[in-house]
């Protein structure tokens, strides 16, 4: 019986060389899919590069052999049997068997895997990994000390992790205390970004249902979902401890919510200092302001570790011992599989696996989007988590050696059976855009609490059989999908499955050779926002100014841009108007928010000082 790598490998043509009008090329609709012909392949690649991937998956023979290996099962059994990767050790499962690669593709691919796995070998040895901000890369040293290039990193590791575990211990046996309270009995997690995605995935994950602390975050500069996280503290505020994380200690999003946090502290009378801890870099802003209020506890982020893969630092770990999860398990979790995606043979290596999948599933330049479907509802945080750690890793611009290459890998997905009653009718019949990911648990519930709902099935055999049979039902019509199995949500597993999508989101980066530790295109709306807010001042001083005069001049839109000296932005200073008016900020004398051409405005009260100058 034929594999389905030799179907496809029998069946195909792959070109070997591409000719440039092909690499510029509109992309076709071809078959029973979107096909992208080599225009949306970066056009660094070689040119040599055979058996890529679109030619060869979207030509008709290639689409007959896969509607032969779908009325096929012995071949796609055999073909289950030769790809099914596992890790003992983690009771950890990879089918990547409903993925069409061909033998030629992973041929392909072992050759291109060689510098990837160099460029891994080098980053763990402590390469400047991250060329644009001049940075090693040493997340995977948090797990494994050992791996450090320098003797002093390996002290600072330990002793940090030392000081997590004593401080949670202490925190939960009330050792260290609020000042009104007799022992803490919530956090508040004040972060952003990489400072907030990981700690909510282990929370959401791992925490037991009474916690020994139980956490929320406040993770936005959006005021009414600050005003919410507080007022659900109610009393409890004077038995809360806040944890402010940032790298940077400077997001602008992290500090409203600390002042807003220090402010429902002052009005309830309560001493923040004595419940605060602050995560970030020595020196930074929110370190030294930390250090000057005298704050609870203090502990260090690294330069050498990015926000999106910081969650086994302090960033994830104090949140995490806090509320009683084992985080040395979680960080074994990770070692373990770390040691087993270090492997340069790329079927033996899990996240060399993936990376190859997703290249084969996305043409190597993000043309298909990854959905990611935990069958759990404890992982339902992991695609957001996901989105992070893959979309700001590979959602690049250039490439390293400076070409336009505009890549990336879209994610998104919550959990089955759920998404069933919602999207899943339109990845099975709509538009083929997209690559699932099932991630699987084998286990249902803790023994000994399981019982049949109808003879002979439990309500997770149905949790099983919606995954199987959405499986299937995708593979059947010709979608393709990779499964990660675990036996058991448990601290090991879930620093696994991180570990594990680390890793391969580092290889995949190699593959087509981008920075995946740099985020420059955040820099750009941060910019923008800052210079809103800037613009917002200049309204506020002519405004003012304005305002003071007797009698008060309200002015039109073009006479406050012409006074910002700012004609250009009349639609922002429209759009700032608007704002403040929704806020009770300015006043209109005339017309309505709705016809921008009719408002008149003023502020209500005058400022001799003009604050806002
Ligand atoms: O931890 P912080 O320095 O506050 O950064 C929080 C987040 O800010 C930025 O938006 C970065 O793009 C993210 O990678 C980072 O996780």
């Amino acid at each position: 019986m034929a594999s389905l790598s030799g179907l496809f490998s029998s069946s195909l043509k792959p070109s070997k060389t591409l000719s440039v009008k092909a690499l510029s090329a509109p992309p076709t609709r071809g078959g029973d899919s979107f096909s992208f012909p080599h225009t949306s392949k970066p056009t660094h690649l070689p040119l040599t590069l055979s058996a890529s991937r679109s030619d060869i998956s979207h030509t008709d023979a290639a689409t007959a052999a896969k509607k032969e290996l779908i009325k096929d099962p012995d071949a796609l059994w055999k073909r289950y049997l030769d790809w099914l990767y596992q890790q003992k050790d983690l009771g950890l499962y990879l089918d990547v068997s409903r993925v069409g690669f061909t033998d030629e593709f992973v041929v392909d691919m072992e050759h291109r895997f060689k510098a990837a796995f160099k460029a891994m070998d080098e980053l763990e040895k402590g390469s400047i990994a991250n060329p644009d901000e001049g940075r090693m890369v040493g997340h995977y040293w948090l797990r494994n000390s050992n791996l450090v290039p320098k003797p002093t990193l390996k002290t600072l590791i330990e002793n940090t992790l030392d000081s997590i575990c004593s401080f949670a211990d202490d925190i939960i046996a009330g050792k260290i205390k609020p000042p009104s309270s007799p022992r803490f009995t919530q956090i508040l997690s004040v972060g952003i970004g990489g400072s907030a995605l990981g700690p909510q995935f282990v929370a959401e994950a791992l925490a037991p249902d009474n916690p020994p602390l139980k956490i929320r975050f406040i993770d936005n500069t959006d005021p009414a979902g600050i005003d919410h996280q507080i007022a659900q503290l109610g009393p409890e505020l004077a038995s809360t401890l806040v944890i402010v994380i940032s790298k940077s200690g400077g997001t602008p999003e992290t500090r409203n919510g600390l002042l807003e946090v220090q402010k429902a502290f002052r009005e309830a009378g309560l001493n923040f200092a004595k419940q605060g801890v602050a995560i970030t870099q020595e020196n930074s802003l929110l370190d030294n302001t930390a250090r000057i209020e005298g704050w609870l506890a203090r502990f260090p982020m690294y330069d050498w570790v990015g926000g999106r893969t910081s969650v086994m630092s302090a960033v994830g770990l104090l949140p995490a011992a806090l509320q009683g999860i084992d985080i040395r398990e979680m960080l074994t979790g990770a070692a373990i599989m770390d040691e087993a995606t270090r492997t340069t043979s790329l079927k033996n290596n899990p996240a060399a696996l993936l990376a190859m999948c997703w290249y084969w599933a996305s043409d190597g330049v993000g043309s298909k989007d990854m959905v990611i479907l935990p069958y759990k509802d404890s992982l339902l945080l992991f695609s957001r988590y996901l989105q992070q750690l893959v979309m700001e890793s590979l959602g690049k611009e250039f490439d390293l050696d400076g070409n336009t290459v505009n890549q990336g890998l879209t994610v998104y997905g919550n959990k089955g059976s759920t998404d069933q009653h919602a999207y899943i009718q339109q990845l099975r019949e709509g538009v083929h855009n997209f690559f699932a990911t099932f991630i699987e648990v084998l286990r249902d519930r803790p023994p000994g609490h399981d019982w049949e709902l109808e003879p002979g099935v439990t309500c997770g055999d149905y949790l099983f059989g919606m995954l199987q049979g959405t499986r299937s039902a995708l593979y059947a019509n010709g979608r393709e999908s990779i499964s990660v199995t675990i036996e058991e949500v448990t601290p090991r597993s879930v620093g696994a499955i991180i570990a594990l999508y680390e890793r391969a989101v580092g290889l995949y980066a190699s593959l087509v050779n981008i920075n995946a530790y740099h985020q420059p295109g955040v820099e750009a709306g941060k910019k923008a926002a800052a210079e809103v807010l800037a613009l917002q001042k200049r309204v506020l001083s002519v405004l003012n100014e304005a305002s003071c005069k007797d009698p008060v001049e309200p002015l039109t839109l073009d006479e406050i841009a012409d006074r910002c000296h700012a004609p250009e932005e009349i639609e922002m200073i429209y759009k700032i108007i608007a704002h403040m008016s929704a806020n009770d900020r300015v006043l209109i004398a005339e017309g309505s928010c709705g016809s921008p051409r009719s408002v008149k405005v003023y502020l209500g009260e005058c400022n001799v000082d003009d604050m806002y100058a």
